[in-house]
């Protein structure tokens, strides 16, 4: 799967711009704040039907707008694919296939299957659980189109219940059969959503494992565990009628999958707690690379890697070794973005691949 041609209108701060891409490598590179970031944002905004960066699409349009338009052509399966996606005020975004629109932006997710890494990944292995699952939850919706089915559906349930504590607390009358109704409708997708993620892990680990041990020349080995309140008490019910005394007093609920977690180890030492920063960076980007490895493995086909500033802070072997990797490995298409544009070209030149590289510059590109 390729994106050969990609058109930006009003797309933060390009205002019109269009891309024609290799099938293999493709550099970005310019000064800081140029661009270069933008654009692998609207490559995974017509994967993904939203930015990997900004949650609110009304900043995403260039200042002094109020509208944006991405619109991609696709090679998947040997047939041509046009994806728009166009946000125009007071309307709700649209995201087209072949001129059709869909009904359901969940139906696109898993069609284009993209993996994106950002130096602010590390901040997966330091930060709160949150991070952590939307890794889990962004791998496995582009897997199982029913596994984002059942998120939707549990988080929606889920803001309807702390809604109702919240407005329990405020008016003073707890209603506990209101809170039965609702744990109901969260056990169906939370009992699906909990057997997806434990599968997802046992699945990852070894490929996890493998593409670290690649990385790091095999000095520890990587692999992440699944944390759930469900591994005390497996019944959904059960273990939210436990904690319902705690929900009651603290106006929100306090226990369920909106807790999972997934826990980083190399060897048997947590990460976040014994890894020294070069191990850190090691392991999150073999955590995306393994992401990849097991999307392609499960769809049979290769997603789009967009690469932003991987090589920053690394040194000359540490890209030199990374570089090898991304162009011997098997990859398809592949985005890289960088300051130096010596660096990458160079390396690139070197070996046998097919390259376009962009110069960017406030918003405009110019192909080198
Ligand atoms: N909605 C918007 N309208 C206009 N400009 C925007 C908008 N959103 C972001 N920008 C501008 O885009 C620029 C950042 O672009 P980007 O993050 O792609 O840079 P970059 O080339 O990747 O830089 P770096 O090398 O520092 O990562 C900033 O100058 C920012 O002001």
């Amino acid at each position: 799967m390729e994106i050969t041609q990609l058109i930006l209108t009003n797309f933060k701060n390009y205002e019109k711009e269009s891309f024609q891409f290799s099938s293999q490598i493709n550099c970005l590179v310019g000064r800081n704040g140029m661009g270069k970031t933008n654009l692998l944002d609207a490559i995974y905004y017509l994967c993904m039907g939203k930015s990997y960066f900004v949650p609110n699409d009304r900043y995403l349009s260039l200042h002094g707008t109020d509208f944006f338009r991405i619109e991609g052509h696709f090679d998947r399966e040997e047939k041509r694919e046009k994806i728009v996606a166009k946000v125009i005020p007071k309307k709700k975004k649209e995201l087209e296939r072949n001129g059709v629109p869909y009904a359901k932006l969940s139906e696109h997710i898993g069609f284009l299957p993209v993996v994106i890494i950002i130096p602010d990944d590390t901040l997966l292995a330091t930060e709160g659980s949150e991070a952590r699952r939307r890794f889990l939850d962004n791998t496995i919706s582009q897997l199982d189109p029913l596994y984002l089915k059942h998120l939707i559906q549990y988080q929606k349930v889920l803001r309807q219940r702390n809604a109702a504590l919240k407005q329990m607390g405020e008016s003073g009358r707890f209603q506990e059969s209101l809170l039965e109704v609702y744990d109901l409708q969260l056990q169906m997708p939370g009992l699906y959503i909990s057997e997806k993620r434990e599968a997802f892990v046992e699945e990852f680990n070894p490929i996890l494992a493998q593409v670290y041990r690649t990385i790091s020349g095999g000095a520890e080995t990587a692999s992440c565990s699944y944390r759930s309140p469900l591994q005390k008490e497996p019944d959904l019910m059960e273990l939210l009628r436990k904690h319902r005394d705690k929900d009651r007093i603290l106006h929100r609920t306090t226990t369920g999958l909106h807790r999972d977690d997934l826990v980083f180890n190399l060897d048997e030492f947590p990460l976040k707690r014994f890894a020294s920063q070069g191990q850190l960076k090691s392991f999150i980007l073999s955590l995306k690379l393994a992401q990849y490895e097991l999307i392609k493995k499960n769809k049979n086909q290769r997603p789009l890697l967009l690469l932003d500033d991987i090589f920053d802070k690394l040194d000359h072997h540490r890209v030199d070794h990374l570089l090898a990797l991304l162009l011997d490995g098997d990859f398809g298409q592949v985005f890289i973005t960088d300051t130096d544009q010596k660096r990458v070209s160079q390396m690139i030149e070197s070996r046998d691949s097919s390259y376009r590289e962009f110069l960017i510059t406030k918003g405009k590109a110019t192909a080198l």
